[in-house]
């Protein structure tokens, strides 16, 4: 295949559009990604690609993070459906989708939203392959007439728009997180896969983020979940997610290299119990930090020290032998990781053993200039064990002179969760970092999110969902929503108003409604008025797009958010719940559809 096949396809369509520098690097891009691809019958799609990313955005969207994330990632229902508008001739007529959740989880009243990226990622490169159509013939009746075949070989989301509230903000119940509009069928094709991208995102992100508040600014998290997580993406999400919510770090490598978080980890108990000597110890030498001189057996340095401990008078009587296979594993990682050193001291006795080994090495390593980094605690009363643990490093610090020694890091592991860290908190304890991996991977408190994608307008015309329980009903139309801001600088209340209504102004008082609840409702004075929803997906339309921004620059976002949020809305027992509502002219127009739709009864 010619190395410059795309460019009597792609270059005159597009050139018409775009400024030519960038698009000949992009398109030097493509052709690289086309010549490291063996795939037959790859030409075509990526010529399509090509020219709904650019015509789209005037910016290149890569692909989905996880190659699972396809079209052909959603309920059949969406498929069917889309089957049964085509024939009805009514797939193009232009539909607005909400996407919200109902209820913040975890028993709190905030949510961090997560996801977006990726929603944005999928919409861009949205596109059938020939195998795909072909997959969706056979799974459908033969019935089927293939004009709707053809029909989703010509579909992308050039047509579609997508508004949305920035990735990493606070958000509450009922405000659309995402507003898709589009035509019909496409947006249907779309609910399944946007509403599974931000569910699980916003979930864990939140739970990384009850997690930070409880833990404390100060402190250390590590996530370490990817060998519990549900499946490879439920272990890259949440890694990348708890990193968003505040996490400070992650043990998942592939995480690290993918979205370039900061990777960290200890060593485990196999390392430990694999040592059964110091013997096995064999190179023992080790140059000092500054490279200056040499100590040729680190190993016996080691031993002094251990020595050392059990003549001095503050720290006699706390042990006696400590366990030598520990020991050696300890000497030989410090002798892998001069620089880094940190060791699980809980394999054999926490008090007896681990901490005196630890300490021994770490004086070892002081004496060639290196400074350890400290210990990890996996089992045992965690909050006993780390102000144990700082009193020996104290006594050492006192005893032998080493400035700082006293300070030496403290993890902690084992099945932490909020409620865990809650009690230590109450306790007392001397943790500076935690390493937390199942309980907030797997969301154990909440299994899911619940968010929803529901119709609110079609061809103009607004729509409502009815149900017995009131928290279900919909909010028709397509809306605008604004966080509006008091005079303490904390957000008071979302409020969503009519597409046309004017916007709430600063200092202009403007009456917010709850949306379901005649009696609840408050004028509010805004001294700042903030709209929520921005474009993210222009469609073809001449809209701006809202940039996508690094992961870091999220992260940033929900903490500076969540720092910001009044504190009794944030407090875990018995939160209060933050407003949200509408205009007052929404709210006679939900009611006003409700009468509308709902039959009235007959009692007979
Ligand atoms: N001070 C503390 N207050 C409250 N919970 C704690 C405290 N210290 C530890 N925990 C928690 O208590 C649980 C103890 O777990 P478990 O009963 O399995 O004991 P363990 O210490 O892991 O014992 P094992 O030696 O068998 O590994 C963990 O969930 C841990 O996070
Ligand atoms: O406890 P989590 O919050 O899930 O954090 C991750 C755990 O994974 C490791 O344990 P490991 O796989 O060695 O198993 P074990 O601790 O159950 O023995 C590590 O030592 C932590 O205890
Ligand atoms: O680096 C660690 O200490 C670690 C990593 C994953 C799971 N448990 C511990
Ligand atoms: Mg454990």
């Amino acid at each position: 295949m010619p190395l410059f096949f795309l460019h009597p396809h792609v270059v005159p369509s597009l050139s018409l559009s775009l400024p030519p520098p960038s698009l000949y690097i992009y398109i030097s891009v493509c052709i690289a990604e086309y010549i490291s691809s063996r795939a037959e019958g790859k030409k075509e799609k990526m010529v399509e690609k090509v020219i709904a990313k650019w015509n789209c955005s005037g910016r290149v969207v890569e692909g989905p993070t996880n190659p699972m994330v396809t079209p052909l990632l959603t309920d059949l229902y969406q498929f069917t459906m889309a089957y049964a508008y085509w024939k009805a001739n009514k797939h193009q007529e232009r539909a607005v989708f909400d996407l919200y959740f109902r209820k913040n989880p975890f028993g709190g009243e905030y949510t961090v939203f997560a996801g977006l990226e990726e929603c944005i990622r999928l919409i861009a490169n949205f596109k059938f392959t020939e195998d795909e159509i072909s997959f969706i013939r056979e799974i459908l009746p033969g019935s089927c007439e293939d004009g709707f075949f053809d029909y989703l070989r010509g579909l992308d989301c050039s047509e579609v728009q997508v508004y949305a509230i920035a990735e990493g903000s606070v958000v509450f119940p009922k405000v659309p997180l995402l507003r898709i509009e589009g035509p019909i069928a496409v947006a249907q094709l779309l609910e399944t896969p946007l509403v599974n991208l931000v569910n699980f995102a916003s979930l864990v992100a939140t739970n990384a983020a009850r997690h930070r508040f409880v833990a404390g600014k100060s402190k250390q998290l590590l996530e370490f979940g990817l060998r519990r997580a549900q499946g490879p993406d439920g272990g890259i999400s949440a890694s990348k997610y708890c990193y968003l919510g505040g996490f400070d770090a992650t043990s998942n490598v592939a995480a690290g290299k993918l979205f370039g978080i900061p990777l960290r980890g200890t060593h485990s108990h196999a390392f430990v119990s694999s040592y059964m000597s110091p013997d096995e110890i064999i190179d023992k030498s080790l140059q000092s930090a500054d490279g200056s001189s040499s100590c040729e057996d680190f190993v016996s340095l080691v031993q002094t020290w251990i020595n050392k401990f059990q003549l001095s008078n503050s720290l006699r009587g706390i042990f006696g032998e400590t366990n030598q296979s520990e020991l050696a594993a300890f000497t030989s990682y410090a002798l892998a990781f001069p620089r880094s050193f940190l060791a699980l001291v809980d394999t054999y006795d926490v008090m007896r053993s681990g901490i005196p080994n630890f300490c021994a090495v770490a004086l070892a390593l002081n004496d060639l200039g290196y400074k350890a980094v400290g210990i990890r605690l996996d089992s045992g009363d965690l909050a006993y064990l780390s102000c144990e643990a700082r009193k020996f490093f104290s006594a050492v610090e006192k005893e032998f002179g080493v400035p700082g020694f006293g300070k030496t890091g403290i993890t902690a592991s084992n099945d932490l969760n909020e409620e865990t860290l809650d009690a230590l908190n109450k306790q007392g304890h001397e943790v500076d970092s935690y390493g937390i991996g199942t309980y907030l991977v797997t969301c154990y408190a909440q299994a899911a999110l619940g968010c929803v994608f529901k119709l609110v307008e079609i061809n103009n015309q607004p729509r409502i969902k009815l149900s017995e329980d009131v928290s279900k009903v919909s909010i028709p139309c397509k809306k605008r929503s604004y966080r509006l801001y008091g005079r303490e600088g904390y957000p008071l209340v979302d409020i969503m108003t009519g597409g046309n209504e004017p916007s709430p102004k600063v200092g202009e008082r403007i009456l917010c409604r709850h949306p379901f609840n005649e009696s609840k409702r408050a004028y509010v004075v805004p001294q700042k008025v903030e709209e929520l929803l921005k474009c993210y997906w222009p469609g073809s339309s001449d809209e701006p797009r809202e940039d996508l921004p690094p992961l870091k620059d999220i992260r940033d976002r929900c903490i500076k958010q969540l720092e910001r949020m009044r504190p009794d809305h944030m407090r875990r027992l018995n939160p209060t719940p933050y407003k949200v509502s509408v205009s007052a002219k929404l709210y006679d127009f939900i009611h006003f559809l409700w009468l509308n739709e709902a039959p009235v009864g007959e009692l007979q």
